[in-house]
């Protein structure tokens, strides 16, 4: 049972679709004019709202935003005149469900109600169920990587779509992985699709099969990836590179789950999760016109955001000991140690290549032909230990220059003395009794110094 707010200022159709909606059993709360609607919301505790386009008291797209953030965060669906669509579809990308004209509301309002009321129970459930997680391959137990995990474990007890963004090598594909995994799902397909890899050309029937005869060379029936995912997950590597012409059909996808196999005259529907992984700003290129705002809306219904391996730098000695033993595992040695320095050197540098790029390092080391029991820094390529070399030097040198700049008060007083010496005697051109005069010494006092200091009579 759901609560709905209608706005709309023809009578006769809000009473109808009240009707409609306590029929349901759904509870139904209607209001004709737009200040009465924003009244009500404000209070209210609604899971979707009906709002018509043209109000008596202005129009209802302009205040999609305002209903859609009301506590209760209600699902917003537009009811339009005829020639009123191009407005609506900007309330899409403002955040409504959908639109729907009038002339249609009584006949398809129930299918897309339904839908809008399990996308919202599901987000609900993401909130509310954490469950314990199984993290398999996940490596890590710094606050950014945990947080990440609480995450997974959200996503993974409902059905909404997920959105993984991070940097190059920051594992979006495991924590895919991990959500269907820990999921429903389990026990059915988790199918890859790398966006950035797939020929346009070939973008649609390697999604949604072919029939055969449907091109030369299609001589059988061929299944497609969303078929695969059907019952189970399908993931979207590196969306962002899917070309706009295919996120319009992506969109209709997402919302219908329907698709047509090429040559085929046959709906057919399957029913996957979708998780989808970038590590582009996606809102940024929303705003650039290379990304559609409302297939981003869809995809980011929940979002992962990783962290980089530089973010989470104490995790790297967890890392290295995971590796190390995979990779002695690998090659049937006896598992290795590892050297204080060997982390420190490691926890020196940037990682722009995130954990890929850590990986890729640690079989290198194991290619090093001097590499015996234990990894120390020495068995590292030059720039972690150029790095290291200087992290040296910069700790060190305060003390050291502190000592140079400052000699003992003895010493100092010997080498003013022996400089006031050497320049008395270019003043006086070696002579004796003016060098004498000129600094007040004796003569015996004036050969003693002479002698301490090295220096000769003339
Ligand atoms: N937390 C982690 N624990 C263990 N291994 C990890 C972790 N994060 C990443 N990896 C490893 O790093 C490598 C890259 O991970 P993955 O392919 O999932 O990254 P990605 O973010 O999808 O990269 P790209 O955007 O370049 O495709 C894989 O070998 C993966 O197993």
């Amino acid at each position: 049972m759901a609560d709905i707010l209608i706005v709309d200022d023809d009578k006769f159709l809000a009473d109808m679709l009240a009707g409609q909606m306590v029929a349901s059993n759904h509870t139904a709360t209607c209001v004709h004019t737009l200040q009465d609607g924003l009244a009500e919301v404000r209070g209210g505790s609604f899971d979707v709202v009906l709002l018509d386009v043209q109000l008596p008291d202005g129009n209802g797209l302009d205040e999609v935003g305002y209903f859609k953030h009301a506590r209760s965060e209600p699902e917003i669906i537009i009811i339009t005149g005829q020639g009123e669509a191009d407005g609506a579809e900007k309330a899409i990308v403002s955040g409504a469900w959908c639109y729907i004209e009038k002339p249609h509301v009584i006949r398809e309002l129930s299918l897309h109600l339904t839908r809008a009321l399990q996308y919202r129970q599901e987000k609900r459930k993401v909130f509310e169920v954490p469950v314990a997680l199984k993290r398999k391959n996940i490596i890590g137990s710094s606050r950014a990587i945990s947080e990440c995990l609480d995450q997974v474990a959200r996503a993974a007890s409902s059905d909404v779509s997920v959105l993984v963004n991070g940097a190059t090598g920051t594992g979006k594909e495991l924590f895919a992985k991990a959500i269907h995994e820990n999921s429903a799902r389990a026990d059915k397909n988790f199918v890859v699709v790398d966006c950035a890899a797939l020929p346009e050309s070939l973008i649609e029937s390697t999604l949604f099969g072919h029939v055969k005869g449907a091109f030369t060379n299609a001589d059988r029936d061929q299944d497609g990836l969303v078929k695969h995912a059907d019952g189970g997950t399908l993931f979207l590597d590196e969306v962002g590179e899917l070309p706009l012409a295919m996120q319009k059909t992506f969109l209709r996808l997402l919302q219908e789950h329907e698709y047509r196999p090429i040559g085929s005259s046959r709906q057919l529907y399957s029913n996957f999760r979708l998780v989808a992984a970038t590590n582009r700003d996606l809102s940024q290129w929303v705003r650039e016109g290379r990304f559609r705002e409302d297939l981003l809306f869809r995809l980011q219904a929940f979002t992962i955001k990783l962290p980089s391996l530089l973010e989470r730098r104490e995790d790297i000695r967890e890392l290295v000991l995971y590796y190390i033993s995979r990779l002695c595992d690998r090659y049937g040695v006896e598992n290795k140690g590892v050297a204080a320095d060997f982390i420190e050197a490691l926890s020196l540098y940037d990682w722009p290549g995130n954990v890929r790029e850590l990986f890729q390092i640690i079989e290198q080391v194991f290619l090093n032909p001097f590499l015996g029991p234990t990894c120390f820094a020495v068995h590292l390529p030059d720039k972690f230990r150029v790095l290291q070399a200087r992290a040296g030097v910069s700790v060190k040198k305060p003390p050291h220059s502190v000592a140079e700049a400052i000699p003992s008060w003895r010493q100092y007083k010997e080498t003013c003395e022996k400089e006031y010496l050497v320049k008395l005697k270019e003043y006086s051109h070696g002579n004796i009794s003016q060098s004498c005069r000129t600094a007040g010494l004796s003569r015996t006092r004036y050969y003693q110094l002479l002698q301490k200091h090295g220096l000769s009579v003339d």
